[in-house]
């Protein structure tokens, strides 16, 4: 039901204003794009792509962004969102939504991290709700097993594939220590420098010693991901166990060995992403303000 040209007549410009803006806050805060990227993931997995993480809690209502997962989500990102929206609201007021701001948002950032370019159809509608009780179901956490991860992603209509595909996001942007501090520290009740003994030993060691905000290459898109999971160099439990299982494994090493291969499925999968659970015609409204319902009185 979404389209390419959805925006055509009503709102000509909305690529170059989009481009524009979240090139602009890219280049003044280079982490907004991994930011944006896992907005989009965690909007998409948690009842479609409909701007729901968007929403900030009120008195009456706890919002998505407040549920525990989210709180990591960077506020940079959510500014980039808001300034398209803001600058949108000036061009064509009232027509865009948030939710498919979101959607090219994440592609143009992509690719100028130098990841894929691939279509983005629109249309979405954003949600009328958002509740931070429904996340936690919604989305996995790096300590849960590949047989978790795998029968979730298949009960979104996901294949192994494209989870191995999609987990390359990963690539950029960057995990606290909390998320990986149970693999390097006092591992299996082995002491306090025991680690996970898939990892690595000098990287654990030096995670270790470093165990702070660990920067892998917030920078750039490419397909280092797979190869430092060959090594041993994952960073996320959930991640590591794709290289070592027989299910996953070929995916890992066929992209550690082929870029291009890793660019083809990722912007396929983006695009599937990008589709899932959407909301078109009465189902959802154009938010006038991508935090808040129009009717604000829910
Ligand atoms: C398969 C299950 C997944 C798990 C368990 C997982 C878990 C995580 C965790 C724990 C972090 C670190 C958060 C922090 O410390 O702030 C993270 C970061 C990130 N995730 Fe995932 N993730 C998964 C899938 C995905 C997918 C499918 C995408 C996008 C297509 C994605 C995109 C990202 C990005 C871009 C970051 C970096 C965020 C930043 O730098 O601000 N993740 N993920
Ligand atoms: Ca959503």
């Amino acid at each position: 039901k979404l389209t390419l040209n959805y925006y055509n007549a009503s709102c000509p410009q909305i690529h170059d204003i989009i481009s524009n803006v979240v090139t602009t806050k890219q280049i003044n805060s280079p982490t907004t794009a991994a930011g944006v990227l896992r907005l989009f993931f965690h909007d998409c997995f948690v009842s479609g792509c409909d701007a729901s993480v968007l929403i900030s809690t009120n008195a009456f209502n706890k919002a998505e962004r407040d549920a525990d997962i989210n709180l990591s989500l960077p506020g940079d990102a959510f500014d980039a969102v808001i300034r398209a929206k803001t600058s949108l609201e000036l061009q064509c007021p009232g027509v865009v939504s948030c939710s498919d701001i979101l959607a090219v948002a994440t592609r143009d950032l992509v690719s100028m991290l130098g990841g894929p370019f691939y279509p983005v159809r629109l249309g979405r509608k954003d949600s009328l709700t958002s509740s931070a009780t429904i996340v936690e179901r919604n989305l996995d956490r790096p300590n849960a097993s590949l047989d978790q991860i795998i029968s979730h992603f298949a009960s979104k209509g996901f294949t192994i594939r494209e989870l191995v595909a999609l987990s390359g996001a990963h690539t950029v942007g960057f995990s606290h220590c909390n998320e990986y501090a149970d693999r390097i520290f006092n591992f299996n009740d082995g002491g306090p420098l025991a680690f996970d003994p898939t990892m690595n030993p000098k990287f654990a060691q030096a995670l270790q010693k470093a165990c702070a905000n660990f920067i892998k290459d917030p920078g750039k898109f490419d397909n280092m991901y797979y190869q430092n999971l060959l090594k041993g160099m994952g960073l996320l439990a959930s991640d590591q166990k794709m290289a070592a299982d027989p299910r996953t494994a070929p995916f890992v090493k066929l992209y550690a060995a082929n870029q291009s291969a890793f660019f083809e499925d990722f912007a396929h999968a983006m695009q599937k992403v990008g589709v899932y659970g959407v909301k078109t015609g009465k189902k959802g409204e154009v938010r006038r303000r991508c935090d808040a319902f129009n009717n604000l009185s829910v």
